[in-house]
């Protein structure tokens, strides 16, 4: 039988960088913030409620939502955020359950999802997987690929269940405090695990 395995971690810690060796390895990576993207785009369907409840303000010139200031609106106020959330996550669940039922016939799946636990949908996982990294070098990261202040990386980290309470939940953990190199020697073992 195949399983699902659930892949969280917090913003900034390695998922990505984790799901392109998984992918590059033949498994097949569903990712939630691709899907929320589908959903939150002109086409998508929380298109229309997003600009009704944030307004014109998070539209920008070319009509897609304007990311970075719906971001900045919504990682500071946890009530815009459950807004957000509501308009979204229903969504992303339909699209992303759809795909997982179809490719689970053939292979274990993965699903990267942010919000796994804050979500409770590590119930609807076989394995949960965490990219654990120590939260100074989480905050680095996060500035620097996003270009932020340390105020603003913070209250991003904060917007999440703090990474050792994910790490403790969790089946499995990859520690990706250490170099790439590092990582994907931990991936390789937690693979030969599953198809033991
Ligand atoms: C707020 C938005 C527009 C910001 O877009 P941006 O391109 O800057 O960031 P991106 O989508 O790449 O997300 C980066 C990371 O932020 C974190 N994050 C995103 N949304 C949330 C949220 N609602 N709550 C907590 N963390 C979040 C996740 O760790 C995610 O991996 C976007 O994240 C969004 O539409 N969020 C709502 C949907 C959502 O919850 N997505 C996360 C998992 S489904
Ligand atoms: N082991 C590592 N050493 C140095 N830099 C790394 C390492 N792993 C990841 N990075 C870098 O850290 C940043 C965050 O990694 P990545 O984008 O994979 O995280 P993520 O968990 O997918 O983030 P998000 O949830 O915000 O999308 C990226 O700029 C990435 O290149």
């Amino acid at each position: 039988m195949n399983s699902i395995i659930g892949l969280t971690g917090g913003i900034a810690s390695g998922k990505s960088t984790a799901s392109a060796y998984i992918e590059e390895k033949g498994y097949p990576v569903l990712d939630a913030d691709k899907y929320a993207r589908k959903a939150t785009a002109k086409s998508g369907p929380s298109y229309k409620g997003i600009i009704q409840s944030f307004g014109e303000d998070v539209v920008s010139e070319d009509g897609e939502i304007d990311r970075s200031r719906l971001g900045a609106i919504i990682f500071k106020d946890p009530g815009q955020r459950k807004v957000l959330n509501k308009l979204v996550h229903p969504e992303v669940r339909r699209m992303m359950n759809e795909d997982r039922d179809r490719l689970v016939q053939d292979n274990h799946v993965f699903l990267d999802i942010p919000l796994l636990f804050e979500n409770g949908l590590d119930d609807q996982c076989d394995i949960t997987l965490t990219v654990y990294v120590d939260e100074s070098i989480q905050k680095t990261r996060l500035m620097e690929r996003n270009g932020l202040t340390e105020a603003e990386a913070e209250s991003r980290i904060s917007s999440q269940m703090p990474l050792a309470e994910k790490r403790d939940k969790s089946d499995f953990v990859l520690d990706n405090s250490g170099s790439r190199a590092n990582l994907y020697e931990q991936i390789e073992q937690f693979l030969s695990e599953i198809e033991k």
